[in-house]
């Protein structure tokens, strides 16, 4: 992937857009010149051509800004526009440049008159970091071109591009910009990020307060570390407690107590907010290994795999295949973070989950849940914890006794930990 960062202000005709259609997606490109190509389909289907296209692409402003944006445009579209309209995600990039991608939504509007709809692009192309397009059949056939909106009666001033359909890219849009906005690779990148929340999120000053006085563990434990990692209810509290006991260990959790009352409040933010939060968990709990780590072994309940498979999952649109291969950068250990000696994987068959989350009857978080209805997911969060390199990593099937699992997972770490 090139490492070329793409300003943020965007010149339409150098970028190709995607649109996501049932977990498939369409790209095209407006292209100064029309070379015979038709637009794909998503122009075409328009019923019969009168439909009115749209594209609001998030741009402008900082980041912070644009991250919250984002996630609100969905619902106030959801919640403002006419029966009759087609909502899709929708991203515009530079192909295979990081730092491109630009998110927004791609608006089909069937409805009955345009006043609602046209009032409402017209607040927020005027109010919020957004940029409208729209979308034009120009002659007979197939060619339709992209303009940027501007509010009837106003004077036209943009010019207008081909519609042309483009190649899926070598790279898979949503993996552009992951570095650094989904997962982070150092202490600093995540600690702006919360710095910068400051003014929105009364709760980030109590996880800066925390962080001040964090001292970075320099020197690797005396003791074996053992991280113990998987999807909920594959046994990881019990696992980990079990060997606490039997190794007269101390156990640690990522993101670790202190940060429980902020814990609600940042699982309700943008990605890029909520992934620095349990990132910066990870160096408070990493702390805790570096002193604990001195006195006897330490077991951790999650830790960075968890913050990096869970990001990496939601940020990859569409099918598994749409994952980083094994071996890219995005699956990199922080270079600052505590390696641990050993991370164990458990897991389960989805169906056997199921039944341990039934009879568990606890209330699930919206991930968990995300989790259970979504096989997809699960394969990519299960993929991308596989993948991250760093420390030594094993998989353990999960499926036999408690006991058994205990015992299998000692007899590793006797022979990986020379315990
Ligand atoms: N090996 C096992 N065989 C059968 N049941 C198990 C086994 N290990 C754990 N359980 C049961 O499965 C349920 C989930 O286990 P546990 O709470 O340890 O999972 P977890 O991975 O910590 O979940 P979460 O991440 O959601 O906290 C519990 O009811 C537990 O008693
Ligand atoms: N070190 C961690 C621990 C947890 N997370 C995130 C990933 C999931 O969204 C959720 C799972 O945690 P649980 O419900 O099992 O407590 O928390 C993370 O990103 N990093």
């Amino acid at each position: 992937m090139a490492r070329r960062t793409v300003s943020l202000v965007p010149r339409w005709c150098s970028r190709v857009f995607s649109v996501e259609l049932d977990g498939a997606a369409v790209y095209f490109a407006p292209r100064e010149k029309h070379r015979g190509e038709d637009a794909p389909r998503l122009f075409g289907d328009a019923r019969g051509g009168h439909a009115r296209l749209y594209s609001l692409i998030v741009c402008g402003g900082d980041r912070i800004t644009r991250a919250k944006f984002h996630g609100e445009l969905r619902d106030k579209l959801l919640r403002e526009l006419p029966p009759g309209c087609d909502v899709s995600p929708m991203s515009s990039f530079v192909p295979d440049v990081r730092d491109s991608l630009l998110k927004g939504y791609f608006l089909k509007d069937n409805s009955q008159g345009s006043s609602t709809t046209e009032g409402l692009l017209r607040d927020m192309s005027q109010r919020d970091p957004v940029s409208v397009c729209s979308y034009l059949k120009c002659v007979e056939g197939q060619v339709w071109t992209q303009r940027l909106w501007s509010p009837p009666g106003s004077p036209e001033m943009s010019k207008d591009f081909y519609v042309v359909p483009s190649d899926a890219p070598e790279c898979h849009p949503s993996t552009l910009n992951i570095i650094n906005s989904d997962v982070f690779y150092s202490f600093e990148e995540a600690h702006d990020v919360i710095k910068q929340c400051g003014d929105i999120i009364p709760e980030a000053a109590s996880v800066l307060e925390l962080l001040r006085s964090r001292v970075e563990a320099r020197s690797k434990p005396d003791f074996p570390v053992i991280v113990v990692e998987g999807l909920d209810a594959t046994g990881k509290t019990t696992l980990t407690e079990s060997l606490r006991d039997a190794l007269g260990a101390t156990l640690l959790r990522s993101p670790p107590q202190c940060l429980s009352p902020a814990r609600a409040r940042f699982d309700r933010e943008p990605p890029l907010i909520r992934r620095a939060f349990y990132a910066l968990g990870n160096y408070i709990t990493a702390e805790q290994i570096g002193q604990e780590g001195m006195k006897k072994p330490v077991i951790v309940d999650r830790f960075w795999h968890s913050t990096a498979a869970y990001a990496i999952a939601t940020a990859v649109s569409g099918q598994a295949c749409n994952l980083p291969a094994e071996g890219s950068e995005i699956y990199r250990w922080p270079g600052d973070l505590l390696q641990p000696s050993l991370v164990v994987l458990l897991t389960l068959d989805p169906e056997e989950r199921k039944t341990r989350l039934r009879n568990r009857g606890q209330g699930k978080t919206e991930e968990e849940e995300k989790l259970d209805q979504n096989q997809l997911f699960r394969i990519k969060v299960e993929k991308a914890y596989q993948r991250i390199s760093g420390p030594a990593f094993v998989t353990v099937d999960a499926s036999p006794s408690a006991d058994q699992v205990l015992q299998q997972v000692l007899r590793l770490i006797r022979a990986k930990c020379h315990l």
